[in-house]
């Protein structure tokens, strides 16, 4: 879920980042645009009003007016001159002839420090038949003043991108656009402190400025930047990236979520711990139920998972499933084989039984193991048993059966009466040992059927000359009973658990000291 949250929030990011970013560099080009621009009007100006003040055109003669005409004829960015007295007061325009006369609105005139003064949003009567309204944007000079034409006006407010002011002695005043909130997003801005050309970046608080030639009179260009903006602007963009985050942060979860799945599953869990040789053997002994005498024991596997372990009945049918059995019997055996062989004192005939399961019989590689690992112990007169369960015997059990016994292997028939072993089949098998699941002697005590099966399986034991041992004996009575049936051997938390391998020798020591003493 993190993961999926994390990757979403970073695309989302990286896409608006990457977007602010090309909106910015879009912003800053029309910037550049409209100074462009504003250098040539401003140019274009200065030259007309020198002309029109060296050739003293005020005086609104017809071939004043004409002059006038001319040179508007040839100028790019304005459509008409207004001629005014020495005391401020206009006398004729340049369209006076062909509109009428246009009459002054109410107007904001900035004048700037060159002498040039810029009027925004003068509303302009023009005509007197059919008079109309016109807003325009008027340049003055002493005695003339220039008024731009629309296509020029319309470059001008759409190359700003947003905000171009012009730099007076009352501060910073808005051109473009001229609206009243403009004048206080201008007063919020920083003010140019040098002439050179410095742009500013802030665009973590959503806005930056250029600055452009920054002295009196001259134009200072703004562009105020926010996210809501650039979201708006580029709306449909935006959206595809909120729906690819949103895409990615469902398939990151997914897939993280998959991934931990699988490396939390037992499965995965097993195949390393199995690989990574997480193995601990306990051992249990086996007693002969009529000395009390331990014969031998029975190796049990765990796996080592952090702090705690993993049990066969968890641990199997992984084992199972991922075709694991090989492996896993074989590192049992060698692990269990040398702790034995390394702490087990002297005492004489012994047998360990180790589980096996079918896949790792039909592997000769299992069994030239085992047999590598039991040499060292066959030389101290202990048996090696390999227990099959019954209910899994492989298909060739029969000639497996006589693989191991050729190989020098004891054989055991676990969990004995759960599955359906012909006594034919067993009689081929010739095990040593048939072992009573522990389930008939926990019922023993209900008088349950099973239980009632017992005598049955001692009759078989004989008739095939194996030997009979019960697992899960937990009581006398059941020790007493099992022994008056005939059960040879047993083993369960009566005489001890499953063991590490230092607690099991502790407690052979124990059990010979305690029959030392009783003798
Ligand atoms: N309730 C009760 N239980 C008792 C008592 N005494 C012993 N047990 C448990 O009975 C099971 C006897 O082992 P199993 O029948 O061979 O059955 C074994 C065996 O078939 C298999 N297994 C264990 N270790 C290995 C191994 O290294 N390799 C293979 N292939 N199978 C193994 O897993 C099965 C279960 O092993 P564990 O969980 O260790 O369970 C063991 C043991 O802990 C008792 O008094 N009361």
């Amino acid at each position: 879920m993190l993961a999926g949250l994390a990757l979403a929030a970073a695309i989302l990011l990286l896409g608006l980042g990457l977007l602010a970013r090309w909106e910015f560099d879009d912003r800053a080009a029309l910037q550049a645009r409209a100074a462009q621009l504003l250098d040539a009007v401003t140019q274009e100006a200065h030259i007309l009003l020198d002309r029109l003040h060296e050739q003293r055109l005020w005086d609104c003669s017809p071939a004043s007016q004409r002059a006038i005409r001319r040179l508007l004829f040839g100028a790019h960015f304005f459509r008409e001159v207004g001629s005014f007295d020495a005391d401020g007061l206009l006398l004729c325009t340049s369209t006076d002839d062909v509109l009428g006369q246009p009459r002054a609105g109410t107007s904001r005139i900035h004048y700037a420090h060159s002498g040039l003064g810029y009027s925004t949003g003068v509303s302009l009567i023009l005509g007197q038949d059919q008079p109309r309204s016109v807003t325009a944007t008027v340049l003055r000079r002493d005695r003339f003043n220039l008024v731009l034409a629309p296509q020029a006006e319309a470059a001008l407010r759409h190359g700003a991108a947003t905000l171009i002011a012009l730099d007076t002695e009352d501060g910073l005043q808005p051109l473009f656009p001229a609206a009243a909130d403009a004048t206080a997003a201008v007063r919020r801005l920083p003010v140019p402190a040098s002439t050179d050309v410095v742009r500013e970046t802030h665009w973590w608080r959503g806005q930056f400025a250029l600055q452009q030639r920054a002295g009196m009179g001259d134009f200072v260009l703004f562009t105020r930047w926010h996210l809501g903006d650039v979201l708006r602007q580029q709306s449909t963009l935006a959206v595809a990236i909120v729906l690819i985050a949103t895409l990615a942060g469902l398939v990151a979860h997914g897939t993280v979520t998959t991934w931990l799945t699988r490396l939390n599953s037992i499965d995965h869990r097993v195949r390393k711990l199995i690989g990574g040789d997480r193995i601990v053997c306990v051992y249990q002994p086996i007693v002969a139920l009529a000395s009390g005498r331990a014969v031998g024991c029975e190796v049990l596997m765990r796996l080592q998972d952090g702090d705690r372990l993993l049990y066969p009945e968890q641990v199997i049918p992984a084992v199972l499933r991922q075709r694991l059995g090989p492996e896993l019997d074989s590192r049992v055996a060698r692990r269990a084989l040398a702790e034995t062989d390394r702490h087990l004192p002297p005492c004489g005939p012994f047998r360990i039984a180790l589980n096996v399961l079918p896949d790792s019989l039909s592997g000769e590689h299992v069994i030239a193991t085992l047999g590598e690992a039991a040499a060292p112990l066959r030389a101290r007169d202990i048996q090696i048993e390999l227990e099959l369960t019954e209910y899994s015997l492989p298909t060739d059990v029969v000639t497996q059966a006589r693989n191991l016994a050729r190989a020098g292997f004891g054989l055991s028939i676990d969990d004995f009466g759960t599955g359906y072993s012909s006594l034919a089949l067993v009689r081929q098998l010739c095990p040593d040992y048939l072992k009573i699941d522990r389930s008939f002697v926990h019922e023993m005590e209900e008088s349950a059927i099973r239980a009632s099966l017992i005598p049955e399986i001692v009759q078989i034991a004989r008739a095939v000359d194996a030997r009979v041992v019960a697992e899960g004996i937990e009581n006398q009575a059941q020790r007493d009973r099992l022994h008056a049936l005939g059960v040879d051997y047993g083993q369960g938390h009566y005489f001890a658990p499953p063991m590490p391998i230092a607690d099991f020798v502790a407690w052979l020591r124990a059990q010979d000291a305690a029959k030392v003493d009783a003798a």
